[in-house]
């Protein structure tokens, strides 16, 4: 059976309001998800539905108001600072940009060491878990003497993944890691994180816009929608055959390579606004 990992239920965030008087925006509505290890959640939804803000509110960036967040059987909706430290050996995070992301004045050798020293590995220890950290993510040894600008964007990433395994977490958030990259780029790294899944068990919390990266790489998939979760399901059945209409627009929306996908798309999409157009009519009649 599998084990569950993280439990989000009816989880609340309220941004302060801007100005005198003005409201709190409530940007999470009451959002509950679960993961179990080693399985992928793939999180979609337009921009400004509300993913990153759950991501960040796994980590403590987003300020909860309501709802509980349960990570590997302890409650984590408020953790203090010396919890968030304990936990972010086994919470992750990759975030879109490999640009913003790393310090670009530093080495990689010490990006990576990071982690490592501040939860008090030793230095023998910390090089002989770079080099492995390195293989991993398919770059080459001598990248330790390099800075981050030195690097592609694909390169970057990996470095930005490699940090983050390196305190062998159980899930990492990854929010949009692939959308900055292009799209031979994202398909390697995409499968990148397939491999380290499947060679080391962890589980991801993947927020993506992008309806076909999300199917490519998740067990199952959660759609968003203004601050609420819409639909939910394994990954096949909610990509393919979507139940809510957002659902349905989203993955019309989205660009496919293959030309078969493509002609039934366009049969669905036309299918869509006959239904649309048949609704109208009889609303009007
Ligand atoms: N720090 C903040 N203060 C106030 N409002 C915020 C803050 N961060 C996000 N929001 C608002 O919360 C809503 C959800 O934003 P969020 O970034 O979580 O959406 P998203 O689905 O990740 O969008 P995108 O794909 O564009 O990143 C938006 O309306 C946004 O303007």
């Amino acid at each position: 059976m599998n084990e569950r990992l993280l439990s989000v239920d009816d989880l609340v965030v309220e941004y302060p309001g801007k100005g005198f008087r003005a409201e709190p925006f409530r940007a999470l509505k009451g959002v509950s998800i679960a993961i179990d290890q080693g399985r992928t959640l793939g999180l979609v939804g337009e921009s400004g539905s509300g993913k990153t803000t759950l991501g960040r509110a796994l980590l403590g960036l987003a300020p909860v108001s309501g709802g509980t967040v349960t990570f590997d059987g302890r409650d984590i909706s408020h953790a203090s600072r010396r919890q968030r430290r304990e936990l972010s050996r086994d919470l992750q995070v990759v975030f879109q940009d490999p640009y913003t992301s790393l310090n670009p004045a530093m080495e990689v050798g010490d990006i990576l060491a990071e982690p490592l020293t501040i939860q008090g590995t030793s230095a023998t220890a910390a090089n002989q878990r770079i080099r492995e950290l390195l293989d991993r993510v398919g770059l080459p040894q001598d990248s330790v003497h390099r800075r981050p600008r030195e690097f592609s964007g694909g390169q970057r990433q990996r470095v930005a993944i490699a940090r983050a395994l390196a305190l062998k977490p159980k899930l990492i958030v990854c929010d949009e890691p692939v959308s900055a990259l292009d799209l031979t780029t994202q398909a390697r790294v995409l499968d990148l994180f397939l491999e380290i899944q499947r060679d080391t068990g962890v589980a991801y919390l993947f927020i993506s816009h992008d309806l076909d990266v999300v199917r490519h790489i998740s067990h199952d998939v959660a759609v968003m929608y203004r601050g609420d979760i819409v639909e939910q399901g394994r990954a096949e059945l909610v990509t393919r055959t979507p139940e809510h209409p957002y659902t349905q627009r989203l993955l019309l929306a989205s660009p496919v390579p293959d030309p078969d996908r493509q002609a039934e798309r366009r049969r669905n999409r036309r299918r869509l606004l006959d239904a649309e157009a048949a609704d109208l009519s009889a609303s009007a009649a």
